[in-house]
């Protein structure tokens, strides 16, 4: 790659254009980035896969039926996805209060096609009735997604893939090491934009705890709040390989669909050179500890 800068996995990008996924894969592969596909797009995988050539990986979440999380991975197997992603910070969705105000389905009010297109035949859903009173997703989620999500669904992922699984949604040493242990081929340090849980602590402070409970076992990659160039010489700073992307991307696409998003990634990477050019690294292999200074080093400092 020519940038440590990756697309996250955002569900829904027909909400911001026409195209959805497929425009974003465009991006990505404009970029030369890897784009993350999620579980919750509004094109379906074979779609996106089409749509032009790149490295992509495959975000997963366990879903009760064991089968339709099965066959969602054989089919971004077979399409050449080249890693799974499997998001572990979402046994149940977090409260949404936006999402509950608004009765949030999308328009049109259907949860499964055109809102979930993978999961279209795969399994039934009495998805034409309004959620009363709430969030149309969380009630789908609620429904869906399985809340004994523990290490040993990791096990059970491994039995039926051989591509190399990363873990998203890791915020603490232990996890960290507990992944490594669980054969996990690469660590996202996430708390799902803060769309989960209340007080789940910004990744940038938790980055250095998890980098070293891993000890370079497996790359660590981190998102949230990765705005500017210089958010990205940060992380890579504290360890981090590299930095997902999630909505910046989106807001791209919504203003000027696959070039917005692509103009995004650009940005980003302008300005992360310029960033590495001010602190002297001619390459991302030169960015050291000592570029960054965190509230903890202040501290020590002062003892
Ligand atoms: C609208 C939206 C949809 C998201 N959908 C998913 C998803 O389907 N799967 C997932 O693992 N994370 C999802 N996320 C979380 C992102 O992958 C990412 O962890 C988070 O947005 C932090 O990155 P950011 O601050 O750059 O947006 C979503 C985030 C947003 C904002
Ligand atoms: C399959 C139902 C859960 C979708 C959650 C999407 C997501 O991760 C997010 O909106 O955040």
């Amino acid at each position: 790659m020519p940038s440590p800068i990756i697309v996250a996995p955002t569900g829904q990008h027909k909400l911001a254009t026409p195209e959805g996924e497929v425009a974003t894969a465009r991006a990505a592969a404009a970029c030369n980035t890897i784009m993350v596909l999620s579980f919750s797009s509004s094109c379906r995988i074979e779609e996106v896969a089409s749509s032009c050539d790149a490295i992509r990986f495959y975000q997963l979440y366990v879903y009760k039926r064991r089968d339709v999380s099965a066959t969602l991975v054989r089919r971004a197997e077979s399409l050449g996805f080249k890693a799974i992603v499997l998001t572990v910070d979402t046994p149940v969705l977090g409260r949404r209060e936006a999402d509950i105000r608004n009765k949030y389905a999308g328009s049109p009010r259907r949860m499964i096609a055109p809102r979930l297109a993978n999961l279209e035949g795969l399994m039934s859903f009495d998805d034409d009735i309004d959620a009363e009173g709430g969030s149309k997703l969380e009630h789908f989620a609620s429904q869906t997604l399985d809340p004994s999500l523990s290490w040993k669904d990791v096990e059970w992922l491994k039995s039926i893939t051989t591509l190399p699984i990363l873990l998203k949604g890791i915020v603490t040493a232990e996890d960290a090491r507990k992944a490594v242990e669980a054969g996990a081929a690469g660590v996202i340090v996430s708390n799902h934009g803060a769309r989960q849980l209340d007080y789940a602590p910004p990744t940038i402070s938790v980055l250095e705890e998890v980098v070293k409970a891993v000890g370079g076992a497996v790359p660590v990659l981190v998102d949230g709040g990765v705005r500017r160039g210089s958010d990205v010489l940060k992380a890579l700073a504290l360890g981090a390989r590299a930095v997902m992307v999630g909505r910046p991307v989106f807001y791209g696409l919504a203003a000027r669909g696959e070039a917005g998003a692509r103009h995004v990634i650009e940005m980003l990477n302008k300005e992360l050179e310029l960033a590495m050019a001010l602190c002297g690294c001619p390459s991302v292999g030169d960015i050291t500890r000592a570029h960054v200074q965190t509230q903890g080093d202040r501290i020590r400092a002062l003892l």
